[in-house]
């Protein structure tokens, strides 16, 4: 692994394929629960979805943790019915929550299959109820976005902490996300990127372009040797 300062996006863990990452990430993870839980009576941790963070969430499951002070929730959900195969929510039950320990924690999903707007509503009432957001994983796609806040969408504008999206390019159309206000707000963001597609735009962040991605905040960036590209 190489770690190294990225311009204003934060620090990159470079590993050299997707299984070293989950290892090293989830290593990474551990720690800043265990200091966070050590700091607090409780921790909020925002999980990403797609399907990057599976090895990672298997890995977390087998970790020895004061999982009862853990909350967990997600950073975006996609509007489908419950226990569909693509929403988050059934990721992170197939996978992290798998294990007793982790199934010890507070886990609140978000309402999509009452649909964008009230699932949205209903999220965000909750989320008060869990407090500040100690930690975020988050994801990127290979347009930029994150969560499931994509480039060019109106949601990105708002201010509001859980915002409706209704026409993402990338199946299903309809979901729900936290605001950028919101993920700028965090305590702290951890980025999980592998495989060649998403190179590209790691390259462009680089560059300068802007993207959803690079706009909620500097962070920790777990890449695989695929994802990362070569600078001049
Ligand atoms: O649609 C989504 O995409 C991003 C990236 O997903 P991945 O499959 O490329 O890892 C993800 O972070 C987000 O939670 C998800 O809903």
């Amino acid at each position: 692994m190489q770690t190294f300062l990225w311009k204003d996006h934060g620090r990159v863990y470079l590993y050299p394929d997707s299984e070293s990452l989950a290892l090293g990430a989830t290593e990474h993870l551990v720690q800043i629960l265990r200091r966070g839980l050590a700091q607090a009576p409780r921790f909020h941790w925002v999980l990403a979805g797609g399907k990057t963070p599976a090895a990672c969430y298997r890995q977390m499951a087998r970790e020895v943790l004061d999982w009862q002070r853990l909350d967990l929730s997600l950073g975006d959900e996609r509007c489908l019915p419950v226990d569909h195969p693509e929403r988050n929510d059934t990721l992170i039950r197939n996978t992290l929550l798998q294990a007793e320990g982790p199934r010890s924690a507070r886990f609140e999903p978000m309402r999509a299959e009452w649909g964008a707007e009230v699932g949205s509503a209903h999220h965000a009432q909750v989320l008060e109820t869990l407090g500040g957001i100690d930690l975020v994983l988050l994801g990127m796609g290979e347009d930029g976005h994150t969560a499931s806040l994509f480039p060019g969408h109106a949601s990105l504008l708002s201010q509001a902490p859980v915002v409706p999206e209704y026409s993402a390019p990338k199946p299903p159309p309809e979901r729900i996300s936290l605001g950028l206000t919101l993920l700028q707000q965090a305590r702290r963001r951890v980025f999980l990127v592998t495989g060649g597609s998403k190179r590209a735009i790691l390259q462009a962040l680089d560059q300068g372009q802007r993207f959803p991605v690079g706009q909620v905040g500097a962070g920790d960036w777990f890449v695989d040797q695929d994802a990362w590209f070569e600078t001049q």
